[in-house]
């Protein structure tokens, strides 16, 4: 690849940039990078595909010539990625390497235009296109409807008792068809606007606004972001104060989001030098709940790149349970479909390995059919019940029924 990043004026939106059937995104508080065509789409599946995808991509970038005027994170050769959940998954794991990029980050913006050796001309400026019609879709209960959620959570509940494990995040889905011809970067501007603390994301027809970093990795630093314990937005300003209050004194979702930490602490440990988590969990405030959040950063001690540690850390106790095994096979035991992307990783990586992950949450797969699948899942420990678990997805799945709806 022969890869050029040079300085453009300043670009206020790049969403417009983006395909508007096959979008690929990156962004938060505004900023972040656009995708355009494709140069190159590499496809892993398996158990060892985070690891394959991280040893094809350092091959791919030193064997490819970078000229990079701007050297901030997203200049350069950049592939966006999304991985499937479970080993066994039917989903594929794609990494795209976009023909254009277009970024912007700390008031600066960008253009990067990738070409293959093969291709004799670098591509052309891309230009934005107006946005199509305007679409509202219902979405409707899946595999899992509610009552059989429910009956899962007890399921999950029992053998949690009887000390087959400690916890699992079970999830439900809802499906809905996007007519062919729409317009999926409306659904982005609205999670975007709507989640604007969050990663929104599209890579490969999955599209989302995650709240939860998997990692980041800048320098030879990392951070990370994990989230677990949930509880709802209140109806005025002492209410949610409350709920806020509760959560952070409850202890079934301390003890879930501890569970969580100790799981990305025990991942990254080796890995890294110093690790330094925030003191004890902070409730993060999002428009649809709260979450409780701890803060992980680190200095790298041995050269990983951001995908060797996304592949340490996935799954994470947040999205699959502990101990990882009896989760994982407890999940594909109560959950009747397939997560695919869903609860993955998601993300870019650049050409030093540098990049940022975001585990796919608050999502949902738009197929090249224009079928639509949505998911959202929660921690079920011993004291959960069944009602609130149920409550607690419906509050999970209002970004994507709000952008799609
Ligand atoms: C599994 C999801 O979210 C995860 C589960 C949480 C919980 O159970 O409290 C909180 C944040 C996420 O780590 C989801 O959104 O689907």
């Amino acid at each position: 690849m022969t890869v050029e990043t040079t300085l453009l004026d300043d670009v206020r939106h790049i969403i417009p940039f983006a395909d508007a059937h096959t979008p690929l995104l990156w962004l938060r508080k505004g900023e972040g990078i656009a995708g355009v065509g494709e140069a190159l789409r590499l496809e892993f599946r398996g158990a060892d595909r985070i690891a394959q995808a991280s040893a094809a991509w350092k091959q791919l970038a030193a064997a490819s010539t970078v000229t990079d005027q701007v050297r901030m994170p997203g200049t350069g050769l950049v592939a966006f990625g999304t991985f499937a959940f479970d080993d066994d998954s039917a989903a594929t794991s794609v990494l795209i390497v976009p023909a254009v990029i277009i970024g912007r980050r700390d008031g600066r913006s960008w253009i990067t235009r990738i070409r293959r050796t093969d291709d004799k001309a670098m591509p052309a400026a891309p230009h934005t296109e107006p946005f199509g019609a305007e679409y509202r879709l219902t979405m409707l209960p899946g595999a899992l409807t509610r009552e059989a959620y429910k009956r899962a959570v007890g399921e999950a509940v029992q053998r949690i008792r009887q000390g087959d494990l400690e916890k699992v995040v079970l999830a439900r889905d809802l499906r809905a068809h996007l007519p062919i011809e729409s317009d999926v970067r409306r659904a982005l501007v609205e999670l975007a606007l709507g989640y604007p603390e969050c990663w929104t994301y599209a890579v490969d027809g999955m599209v989302g606004s995650s709240p939860e970093t998997l990692v980041r990795v800048h320098r030879g630093t990392l951070d990370a972001r994990v989230l677990a314990g949930t509880s709802e937005r209140g109806r005025d300003a002492d209410s949610d104060h409350e709920s806020a209050a509760a959560l952070l004194a409850s202890a079934k979702d301390l003890q879930e989001h501890e569970v969580a930490v100790r799981s990305v602490i025990t991942s990254l440990t080796p890995h890294t030098s110093a690790l330094t988590t925030s003191e004890s969990p902070f409730p993060l405030k999002l428009p649809n709940l709260w979450h409780l959040a701890t803060d992980v950063s680190g200095t790298l001690s041995d050269g990983s790149g951001s995908l060797d540690l996304v592949s340490a850390l996935h799954p994470t106790a947040a999205v699959a349970g502990t101990p990882t095994d009896a989760a994982l096979q407890l999940i594909r035991e109560l959950e009747p479909f397939d997560r695919e992307r869903y609860a993955g990783p998601v993300g870019w990586i650049g050409t030093d390995g540098d990049g940022e992950w975001a585990i796919a949450l608050r999502c949902a797969q738009v197929k090249p059919s224009g079928d639509i699948t949505a998911y959202a899942g929660c921690g079920i420990m011993a004291d959960s019940v069944p009602e609130r678990e149920l409550a607690e997805t419906k509050m999970k799945f209002r970004p994507i029924t709000e952008a799609f709806g």
